[in-house]
């Protein structure tokens, strides 16, 4: 089967590298101070670096003077023996003072990295994963229709960690190296500017080099992105569609499926290593070509007197050594600019992606409602060209029940979606009691609706904690209550932990119609004023359809109900029922006024009659 093509993560177009690293620095500035603290260790570590550089020098230079009689000349720090102190004094002072460098160093390079990832796990990765978490539960049902699981939950996990390698690996690290280079270059100037220049006239070719290598990376690590997205997809269907696999037998096409992803991974990863790994040793060589032009000028300069040894050739070749291995790390550094901006990007695009449904900013507050819902000329396309809902106009007063018949795909989740503006209508308007839906406020609008779909979603919570899901303060007594109507409490107080015991994931340990009851109760102790069923005994036996119906009647009481239903008992019990074809309503009334009109409706329950007289005629004769 053909790998399906990467999903359309949003419908703006992509970010240029120049806007992303605009935003990525403006994410940085955020934690501006965080940073300067990290930096300001960094320039101290250099500095105890470059002074115990330039004390071994002294030392070398002093030996030298003592030795061979070499005059001890001026260092770029000034510093001279006392003349008073013996040799073994002054060498002693020196080793001491290497030794106390030494162990700065060790001790601040803890603060260091303890104060580093202080702010890039614990401050950036943990605020940037709950903002796009904040943003992805302000999405709409649009986004998660066009991004697949996988690569939402990519972008959440990995993508936020590339993010933040912009500011640890990337930022910091340039700024650090930016430092480096500069106090290394004016130290090498300070002891002599002609062997600084013949030393680093190869670094030009480096920063060419780097740039290029960066242009050709990009695609690769885009693709990489893509690939991993694809192996957590698969991982993710193969674990909801678990049953569907083991009940067809499709195991191992589904292992070959998901080892088919893993493996893409691998291969292009190991493509990605094998040239960054080829990259960085080809910059240490041309870096080592420094070494043997610094051997060759740096030593004729010492024995013609114009360099002192120790500090400074051996300093020279220190720094020159510590220089190499910044440049050396470029590499290193492109590889974390590009795996960073293909991060970002897609972080950003959850970030960027609209929120279509939201509240006014002058929104109308209100507390319960007494749920008139009125559709006035509302007609919905999901893409824009094909209406799955037309022309809608329906009228339904507080405390009514409207049984909603169709078939398959005529648009009776839709309708209902509505309400609680999971979408809003392309054309025409939903008013709840006389207002516009998109007028009241988001949260007091979808406080007042209680919902059970087909089949209800429950979290690997408490029972009573997953009955309280929209109302957390509930009582106990409150959780009781509703779990009663809803035909519940029996059940649930056989349960060996009671009202305490906790479901696995998904409700997984309840049967079906339990799963359903719960989600009654979860529904009707909102106390809505609107009650949304979906076809809520769509994947239930008639035994348990019978006693969840029971439930039912009570739950609906007093409250306007929308009930999506298919048998005539059902479809009784409503106050009208409507019939819709194509996204159109194409009948409405009463059962007994459908039943005197031929249509859909009448035919429907003529079938359901005569199947239900056929079932009685066998049962007595038999
Ligand atoms: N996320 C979506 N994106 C695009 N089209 C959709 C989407 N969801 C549903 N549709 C289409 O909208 C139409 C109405 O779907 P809806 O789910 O409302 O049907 P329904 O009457 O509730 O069907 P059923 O009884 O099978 O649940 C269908 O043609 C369906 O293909």
């Amino acid at each position: 089967m053909a790998e399906p093509p990467p999903a359309a993560s949003s419908a703006t177009p992509p970010l240029s590298n120049g806007v992303l690293v605009r935003r990525l620095f403006g994410l940085a500035w955020k934690y501006r101070f965080h940073c300067i603290g990290v930096l300001s260790l960094q320039v101290v570590l250099l500095s105890i670096g470059i002074a115990g550089l330039s004390f071994t020098g002294l030392g070398i230079d002093y030996i030298r003077s003592r030795v061979e009689g070499v005059p001890l000349g001026e260092n770029v720090l000034g510093l001279v023996p006392p003349p008073d102190w013996s040799p073994l004094r002054v060498l002693g002072a020196l080793a001491c003072a290497i030794l106390l460098f030494a162990v700065t160093r060790a001790f601040l390079n803890y603060f260091y990295s303890v104060s580093a990832n202080k702010l890039v796990q614990q401050k950036i990765v943990t605020d940037l994963r709950a903002q796009v978490y904040d943003k992805l539960q302000r999405l709409s049902f649009r986004f998660f229709d066009a991004n697949n699981t996988g690569s939402i939950i990519t972008r959440v996990t990995g993508d936020v960690q590339a993010v933040r390698m912009f500011i640890d690996s990337v930022l910091i690290q340039s700024v650090i190296m930016l430092i480096s280079l500069t106090v290394y270059v004016v130290y090498m100037v300070n002891l002599n500017v002609r062997l600084t220049l013949v030393c680093l006239a190869t670094t030009p070719l480096l920063a060419v080099a780097s740039t290029w290598f960066s242009k050709k990376m990009q695609p690769e690590y885009k693709l990489n992105r893509t690939l991993f997205e694809r192996m957590v997809q698969a991982l993710s269907e193969s674990i909801q569609g678990i049953a569907v696999t083991k009940g067809f037998g499709r195991e191992a096409e589904d292992r070959e499926r998901f080892n088919r992803a893993n493996r893409a991974v691998y291969e292009q990863q190991r493509g990605i290593f094998w040239r960054v790994s080829l990259f960085s040793p080809t910059i240490g060589a041309l870096t080592r070509v420094n070494m043997l032009v610094l051997l060759g000028y740096g030593g004729w300069l010492v024995i013609h007197g114009q360099l002192p040894l120790g500090t400074g050739l051996i300093v020279f070749a220190g720094l020159l050594e510590q220089f190499s291995g910044q440049v050396n790390s470029v590499a290193w550094l492109v590889n974390s600019v590009q795996q960073s901006l293909i991060g970002a990007r897609r972080v950003f695009e959850i970030l960027d992606s609209p929120v279509e449904v939201e509240s006014a900013p002058d929104a109308v507050r209100c507390g319960r409602l007494r749920g008139a819902v009125r559709f006035d000329a509302v007609s919905f396309a999901y893409t824009g060209i094909n209406p799955v809902l037309r022309d809608i106009d329906l009228d339904v007063a507080p405390g009514q029940c409207v049984a909603i018949l169709g078939e398959t795909g005529a648009g009776k989740s839709v309708l209902m979606s509505l309400v609680p503006r999971f979408f809003d209508p392309t054309l025409g308007r939903v008013l709840i009691d006389g207002l516009d839906a998109r007028d009241l406020h988001l949260d007091d609008l979808r406080r007042n609706i209680g919902l059970v779909f087909q089949e209800s979603f429950l979290f690997s919570n408490t029972v009573a904690a997953n009955i309280a899901f929209g109302h957390p303060d509930a009582t106990m007594e409150q959780i009781e209550k509703a779990a009663k109507i809803a035909a519940a409490h029996d059940f649930i107080t056989a349960l060996p932990q009671g009202y305490d015991t906790v479901l696995g994931e998904s409700g997984s340990g309840l049967s079906g119609g339990q799963r359903q009851r719960l989600a009654i109760a979860r529904a009707v102790l909102l106390e809505p004023a609107i009650l949304l069923l979906d076809d809520p005994t769509a994947a239930i036996d008639s035994e348990t359809e019978h006693e969840i119906f029971e439930a039912l009647d009570r739950a609906i009481a007093g409250r306007t109900t929308f009930i999506v239903a298919h048998r005539l008992s059902t479809l009784r019990r409503a106050d009208f029922i409507i019939v819709m074809e194509h996204g159109r309503i194409v009948q409405r009334g009463t059962h007994a006024e459908l039943m005197r009109q031929s249509g859909p409706y009448s035919r429907v329950a003529q079938l359901q009659l005569i199947d239900g007289a056929a079932l009685q005629n066998e049962g007595r004769a038999k």
